[in-house]
């Protein structure tokens, strides 16, 4: 019997970026990856991320939530599905301010009517926190390339953890580059031993970045919140941008805010919640069981 069967789930977005939430508070069990997969198949309920809800560890908090990709690997963030827990907790309870706790720390947000802030922490810029297979003196500019050894398409990334791996690529033009066919090769390179997100940045100028992602674990995804704060702190750690940027994505737009004052990054943006459901066996993956006569 799948793990998972039975439980309701509520099918969110962010800019796209697609979300199922499971609460699971009431009854806690590990999502298998087996059934992850299995749900995320495009005639199922295809998504890029699970929310999972778990009992809360700290008192003001209203979940532990872990992360849950396409292919059933965890990862430590996800902007937009943090939004969207967000937009979910503030229906369920009233309470517009809502604080999650994640494996990357707290997670502080405040819905309001035209979108939802929330607090992703603080970028690590060390090699070791990205993390890289070696010692790196510099992560602003990696020696990273891809395309032909003599004239690659990309290089030199900047690297940054924002509870989860990002590699952001300074390109002249996101859509001159066929992202599909280098994102893979890129997230499973050997300095990541953990994988990476593969971003392309184009800096339209001090206030705004457009971006297009490869997602660790989902691929190319119509937003990526964690994408869009990385790429923001990358482009103001090297100058090409101010604190405050606006990122476009295919899928609309986020604002970030790098603040000053204790270097938090405050990411703001839409969630929707699209339908509620319930899995069944055969949604995850469990098609094989013998009815009982
Ligand atoms: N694929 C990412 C997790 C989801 C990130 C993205 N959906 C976001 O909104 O931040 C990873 O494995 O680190």
């Amino acid at each position: 019997m799948a793990a998972l069967e039975n439980r309701s789930f509520v099918k969110m977005n962010g800019l796209g970026n697609e979300i199922v939430v499971l609460d699971l508070r009431d009854a806690p069990l590990p999502v298998p990856p087996a059934e992850a997969r299995a749900l995320a198949r495009p005639d199922v309920l295809p998504f890029d991320q699970i929310m999972a809800l778990y009992p809360p560890r700290q008192p003001d908090t209203a979940a532990f939530v872990r992360i849950i990709n396409a292919d059933g690997s965890e990862a430590g963030a996800c902007g937009n599905g943090t939004r969207c827990i967000a937009l979910y907790e503030a229906a369920r309870t009233g309470r517009q301010h809502v604080v999650f706790e994640s494996v990357a720390g707290r997670l502080d947000c405040t819905v309001e009517p035209d979108g939802v802030t929330a607090d992703m922490g603080v970028p690590h810029f060390g090699w070791a926190a990205i993390p890289l297979a070696g010692p790196v003196a510099d992560t602003r500019a990696l020696e990273l390339q891809a395309g032909p050894s003599d004239a690659p398409v990309l290089r030199a990334p900047a690297v940054v953890n924002v509870g989860n791996p990002h590699a952001i690529f300074w390109v002249p033009d996101v859509e001159a580059i066929d992202l599909a066919h280098y994102g893979p090769e890129l997230e499973h390179h050997p300095i990541f031993p953990e994988r990476a997100n593969i971003s392309l940045a184009q800096v339209v100028s001090p206030e705004h970045i457009v971006l297009k992602v490869w997602e660790r674990g989902a691929g190319l995804t119509r937003a990526c919140g964690s994408a869009a704060c990385a790429a923001a702190v990358s482009a103001a750690r090297l100058g090409l941008t101010g604190r405050r940027v606006r990122v476009t994505l295919p899928g609309g737009d986020l604002m970030i805010d790098w603040r000053a004052s204790d270097d938090h990054i405050l990411m703001t943006g839409p969630a929707e919640h699209e339908f509620d459901g319930r899995l069944t066996a055969a949604m995850l993956g469990d098609s094989f069981r013998v009815e009982a006569n």
